[in-house]
């Protein structure tokens, strides 16, 4: 199994090229199962999950082919197994995503329950009511979502669809589906990430008659039919803000290109309060920092967008764990995303959680002679957990070796290789 060596100590200097953004890719290579016709993905990440998202569609007699630069092919015109099996969701919770195209264009679907995961419970109880509400018949049975049209209907049926929260996956099955339903959707309390917006772009692309997307209430006239499209992925906001962290941390001068601050304004809110510079410039985002031991520490609440993402709690946790001050953080969307803590404090950071609530007690010390933290054998158990404790291996003292970076693999794009490039002493180990 892999592992990450890091020898903390270094400051970060250089530019590094923000890649394609999963949580849009992942929606994006669902959303070519609307039509028969070619669709081409640019600026495709190369993750873990895009692998297993090419391995579900393939399976489902879908032609997908992918190549070095970014570009992934899709042809969904032999399409026959319209099914998501459970060996495949049960490792990519995006898998659900394929929910509303297939049942859409096909009339019927069949898709595992997500189930749980590390970080908490991954409930789809607000996609199951919403496609219902559109006319689809769902049962649950032997862990299966069971889904079809009722007998004689040859579409959804547009609906007012109104969320008891605000769901990120449940808002794109939506869009998807009500894209090729009969007559207008309207989804209320709708997610507003730019994960949602670029789906809808691409989705309008393809003919689809969306408006709203970026806000709270889209409204989506359905079309009878979909055609090809070639999309370019959005940038990853949460990879750039996982390099904003990073620098923040260790100090030093980096541009991320690509980087959009538009998407992150929360985070680097967040990080100027700290004492960083953070500036959009023509090429991404640059940050200049004096290191942790020169940062305060910052407070925040997760909250759907544009409050702080959940995606970024661990990272700016680390952040927190080597600067000045006392922080609170609390995580309001998962109910088990503190698993890093422990790994943290492995680390010798200072944090004591009591449910949703983590508070942290940087260590951060300008005078000191050494870093606060000190490396050790620690254990990534999920994707941004595994993220912070890269961010604290590039602080600490000596060795850091982080094990069960396949939790980092499924959603980072040669994370290792662009620190390297940008000064950090890491590598992979096997
Ligand atoms: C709003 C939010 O921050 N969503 C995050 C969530 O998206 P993801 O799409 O996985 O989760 P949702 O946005 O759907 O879930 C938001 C909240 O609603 C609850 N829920 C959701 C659907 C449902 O049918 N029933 C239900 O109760 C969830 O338990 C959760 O507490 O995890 C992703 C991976 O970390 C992040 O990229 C998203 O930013
Ligand atoms: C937890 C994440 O992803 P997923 O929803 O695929 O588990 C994430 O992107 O941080």
């Amino acid at each position: 199994m892999d592992k990450l060596l890091i020898r903390g100590g270094r400051t970060l200097q250089g530019e590094v090229l923000v890649s394609g953004a999963k949580n849009a890719a992942l929606p994006e290579l669902c959303a070519a199962l609307l039509t028969a016709e070619p669709v081409t993905l640019l600026n495709v990440p190369q993750l873990q999950d895009v692998s297993t998202m090419l391995t579900l569609i393939r399976n489902m007699g879908v032609a997908a082919e992918r190549s070095a630069d970014g570009t992934v092919r899709i042809d969904a015109s032999g399409l026959n197994t319209p099914e998501a099996p459970y060996e495949l969701v049960k490792t990519m919770r995006a898998s659900v995503l394929a929910l509303g195209p297939l049942l859409a264009r096909f009339g019927e679907a069949t898709v595992s329950l997500p189930g749980g995961c590390a970080i908490g419970s991954r409930p789809v109880d607000q996609h199951i009511k919403g496609l219902a509400t559109m006319g689809a018949e769902i049962v649950v049975e032997h862990g299966y979502m069971i889904a079809k049209l009722p007998a004689g209907a040859t579409r959804l049926k547009g609906a007012r669809i109104t969320t008891d929260m605000v769901t990120v996956t449940g808002t794109e099955n939506f869009l998807m589906a009500a894209a090729l339903a009969e007559g207008e959707t309207v989804l209320e309390n709708a997610a507003q990430e730019p994960e949602i917006v670029d789906l809808a772009e691409m989705l309008i692309a393809m003919g689809a008659r969306i408006e709203g997307h970026g806000t709270s209430r889209i409204r989506i006239q359905g079309v009878e039919r979909l055609s090809g499209c070639t999309h370019r992925v959005v940038a990853d906001r949460i990879e750039a803000g996982t390099f904003l962290c990073a620098v923040a941390a260790t100090g030093g001068n980096v541009v991320l290109r690509h980087g959009r601050a538009d998407h992150l304004d929360a985070v680097i809110e967040k990080l100027r309060e700290a004492g960083a510079q953070v500036q959009a410039v023509d090429a991404g985002i640059r940050i200049q920092s004096p290191g942790a031991a020169k940062l305060r520490a910052q407070g925040f609440r997760t909250t759907e967008y544009p409050g702080f993402p959940t995606d970024m709690q661990a990272q700016f946790m680390a952040l927190n764990c080597v600067a000045q001050g006392t922080s609170t953080v609390t995580e309001t969307i998962f109910e088990n995303r503190f698993m890093h803590v422990d790994e943290l404090v492995r680390l010798g950071a200072r944090i004591q959680t009591d449910g949703k609530v983590a508070v942290i007690e940087g260590l951060g010390n300008a005078e000191a002679a050494h870093p606060p933290l000190s490396g050790a054998t620690v254990m990534a158990t999920d994707l941004r957990a595994s993220a912070s404790l890269v961010i604290a291996g590039l602080v600490a003292d000596g060795e850091t070796v982080v094990d069960r970076i396949y939790h980092l693999d499924r959603g980072y794009d040669c994370m290792e290789a662009k620190l390297r490039g940008i000064g950090a002493d890491i590598e992979r180990v096997s």
